[in-house]
């Protein structure tokens, strides 16, 4: 029997909990559990095969009562002594995409991000649609394009028109952006005619995961009108292999700015909250950006009301993000379109001036947040851009 070491000021102590799908050589991906610098094989530990299995999906769709129930057991079984087969470093386990994607949606729930997105694709318009305010505007992104942190993300190659060009050309994207998010994993789902209200959000939602939705601007520059996003952003979006539970997330609750003029009664909240989850954006190893969680407009009780208003059914696995997280201040853009406001102010990045992603970059997202006791991490969504595979056309 082991016991575990919790390093003091530990990101992943017992208030955290964050659950993934690792596997060490040799061995079936299966589920584990981060304590500290440790990762507990809770197949064996609590000898259940709902966690033996390569996605936290079966878990996850036994509902929120038990949710809770395991992360007690956790608590109880590692402030004692784990069996030694049960117990890895996380140094020596490869993480996996922790569930199975069922739909991707992503938001756009970040005033700062959505005015500033606006002065840059329509200059001279109002920078704010005039739906923004009223509903949570979001996509249907491709849920199987999602791969886990540490994937390399191949450039892609699309259509591409600058307004000063008369025609569209093939080729390899030229602005190829990042988006901070934060994402949140459905547990349990509904059946199709069955909306959610922003009340059922706790029992429907198992966790939360970083995001990188990937973005090619001059791909998407072209394409977007008038059905929004398509190819520009779906070859690939990151996510961090933890899924942090929103059991974890307690203590992060902020009230969300207040939102004016009032909703419509469906995306009304007793007490409309968000979180106090602090980001932080790396380019090739240097701090770029700081993305405050909490500034964002629509809550994430709100997103998943509105996701389902219409009777659509959710569904284990269902993925919606919250869009690119930016806040006032220019150093807290999630997205490198803003930060550079459009490629006219680069940054410098190990001394050298940067505007979009070039060939070997890697960006690395992380973030923190107030736990029970002391802060707890979400670990990491971390891509590189490998050089686009030759344009066939
Ligand atoms: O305003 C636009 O036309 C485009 C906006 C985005 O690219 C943002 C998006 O994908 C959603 C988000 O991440 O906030
Ligand atoms: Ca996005
Ligand atoms: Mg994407």
């Amino acid at each position: 029997m082991t016991t575990i070491d919790i390093p003091e000021g530990s990101l992943y102590g017992l208030g955290n909990l964050p659950y993934g799908v690792f596997a060490t050589p040799g061995t079936a991906p299966r589920v584990g559990v981060r304590v500290g610098d440790s990762v507990v094989d809770l197949a064996v530990a609590l000898g259940d095969d709902v966690f033996a299995r390569p996605s936290l999906n079966a878990f996850m769709a036994q509902g929120y009562d038990r949710w809770v129930e395991v992360r007690s057991r956790i608590g109880d079984l590692v402030r004692g002594d784990v069996p030694d087969a049960a117990v890895f470093a996380v140094g020596e386990v490869e993480l996996h995409l922790p569930f199975e994607v069922a739909d991707y949606v992503d938001f756009y729930a970040s005033e700062h991000h959505a005015s500033n997105l606006g002065r840059l694709f329509r200059p001279g318009a109002e920078p704010l649609m005039p739906n923004w305010k009223h509903l949570p505007v979001g996509y249907h992104g491709r849920a199987g394009t999602v791969v886990v942190s540490g994937t390399d993300i191949v450039r892609p190659c699309g259509q591409r028109k600058a307004p000063d060009e008369d025609a569209p050309t093939f080729g390899e994207s030229r602005r190829l952006d990042i988006e901070a998010e934060l994402g949140f994993v459905v547990g349990t789902g509904t059946p199709l005619g069955s909306p959610l209200s922003t009340a059922d959000f706790p029992r429907h939602v198992f966790g939360a995961v970083l995001v990188n939705d990937w973005s090619a601007r001059d791909i998407q520059a072209w394409e977007y009108v008038p059905l929004g996003p398509h190819l520009g952003k779906s070859f690939a979006t990151s996510i961090s292999p933890w899924v942090v539970p929103l059991l974890a997330l307690e203590a992060a609750r902020v009230p969300t700015p207040p939102q004016e003029p009032q909703v419509l009664p469906y995306l009304r909240e007793s007490e409309p909250w968000g979180l106090d989850v602090e980001f932080a954006v790396s380019w090739n190893g240097q701090e770029v950006s700081r993305p405050p969680y909490r500034e964002m407009y629509w809550s994430p009780a709100q997103m998943l009301a509105h996701m389902t208003v219409n009777g659509a059914s959710a569904r284990t696995g269902d993925l919606y993000a919250s869009g690119t997280i930016s806040g006032a201040a220019k150093d807290q853009r999630g997205a490198f379109i803003e930060l550079t406001w459009g490629g006219q102010e680069p940054v410098t990045v190990n001394g050298e001036p940067r505007t979009f992603l070039l060939d070997g970059d890697e960006v690395t997202i992380t973030a923190t947040a107030p736990g029970a006791a002391g802060r707890i991490g979400f670990g990491e969504v971390r891509g590189r851009i490998l050089p686009a595979t030759e344009a066939k056309r």
